[in-house]
């Protein structure tokens, strides 16, 4: 039985925050969406989930969860992905994310809200896909994509519709098409799409070195050389196996919060950068620790762990199809070389449900 999480009343203060892509591609199918919704007497209700829930007063608290979801109560249901875990809100009726940017720091604070690495929105199909994702960050900065977060998707679409078994959907993406296929044992199989090298897509100021594509470079960050890779799955990457003073990195030993915002913030970065500093055990097998653009060190990055995998057989460490260890847990990727595409295999799993006061 689900933890019901009372209401917070989240002040909305001001935080500075970043938009990483412009959203205004989003905005401009809104538009010419908004009026084909309107006059669609569409009624999504999430009461279904929520039924089986009673309303708990927690002494002191001013406010007494509406079972009717009035408009100030926001149902959540609470996902993670080998500990990557964020807030999904069922926002099937519009392409207009019912929590704003800034309403997603407050609801992702560890401390006084009710504590993510996001905010992802279950949206309405676009271009005839089944439906469409956006996200938020915890810092409040608007991702194109998020591995671990599409395969949360999935599953709580799958509760949603209240459908069993295996299920694949369509999900227009800031990366473009995505397809996450429930799995019988329960794990999410994701076509994360073809991985960009061109250094100007990615997007990154380093220099190209090899075909358009910035391949085993040397970046200097906080007087290391480090030797990376960078790879977008849609959403962008910084890969390092090590530094030119020391090429096998020990992942354990790294000071993650002291190394993780320098390059995050590093100047030959114009959209920031997730980087992955990882580990070799074999040519299958791989070790990895991810300070995430917008969401800093993470327990696992779904997209990041895509683009470790296209980096290492590009630096010549790795086959296609590799293990790769998570502080959260292992995830499968096969960049299949048949059609260039990237499979991540991985778990997703139901934290609680909730309602939180706006
Ligand atoms: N912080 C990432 C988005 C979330 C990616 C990660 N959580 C994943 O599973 O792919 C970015 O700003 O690009």
């Amino acid at each position: 039985m689900a933890t019901f999480l009372i209401s917070h009343s989240l002040t909305s203060t001001p935080i500075r925050r970043r938009l990483i892509s412009s959203s205004s591609h989003f905005r401009a199918i809104t538009l010419c969406l908004r009026h084909s919704i309107s006059s669609r007497s569409t009624s999504f209700s999430t009461s279904r989930i929520f039924s089986s829930m009673t309303a708990v007063e927690v002494p002191g608290s001013t406010s007494k969860v509406s079972d009717r979801g009035g408009s100030d109560i926001l149902h959540f249901v609470k996902y993670q992905g080998l500990g990557n875990d964020f807030i999904l809100i069922d926002n099937r009726d519009s392409l207009e994310p019912k929590v704003t940017a800034d309403q997603a720091v407050n609801l992702c604070d560890r401390n006084f809200g009710i504590g993510a690495d996001g905010v992802i929105f279950a949206m309405p199909g676009i271009n005839g896909t089944d439906y469409s994702m956006r996200i938020f960050n915890s810092d409040g900065s608007e991702p194109e994509m998020c591995g671990n977060g599409i395969r949360c998707f999935a599953r709580f679409i799958a509760e949603l519709e209240n459908i069993q078994g295996n299920k694949s959907f369509t999900i227009y993406t800031g990366a473009g098409l995505i397809v996450p296929e429930i799995q019988s044992d329960g794990k999410v199989r994701v076509d994360m799409g073809q991985p960009v090298l061109n250094a100007p897509e990615i997007p990154t100021k380093v220099p190209a070195n090899k075909d358009g594509a910035v391949i085993a470079a040397e970046l200097i960050v906080d007087g290391t050389a480090w030797i990376i890779t960078c790879v977008s799955m849609g959403n962008p990457h910084c890969i390092t196996f090590g530094s030119k003073q020391c090429q096998t990195l020990k992942v354990d030993d790294l000071n993650l919060s002291e190394i993780g915002p320098k390059f995050e913030n590093h100047t030959m970065f114009p959209a920031r950068i997730n980087t992955e500093f990882v580990q070799v055990f074999s040519r299958t097998h791989m070790k990895m620790r991810v300070w995430e653009r917008g969401a800093g060190a993470t327990l696992a990055c779904g997209t990041g762990t895509c683009a470790v995998v296209v980096a290492a057989v590009l630096e010549g460490h790795s086959e296609r199809k590799c293990t790769v260890d998570l502080p959260g847990g292992p995830l499968e990727i096969d960049w299949k070389e048949e059609d260039n595409h990237v499979y991540m295999t991985g778990p997703a799993e139901v934290s609680f449900h909730g309602s939180v006061r706006l």
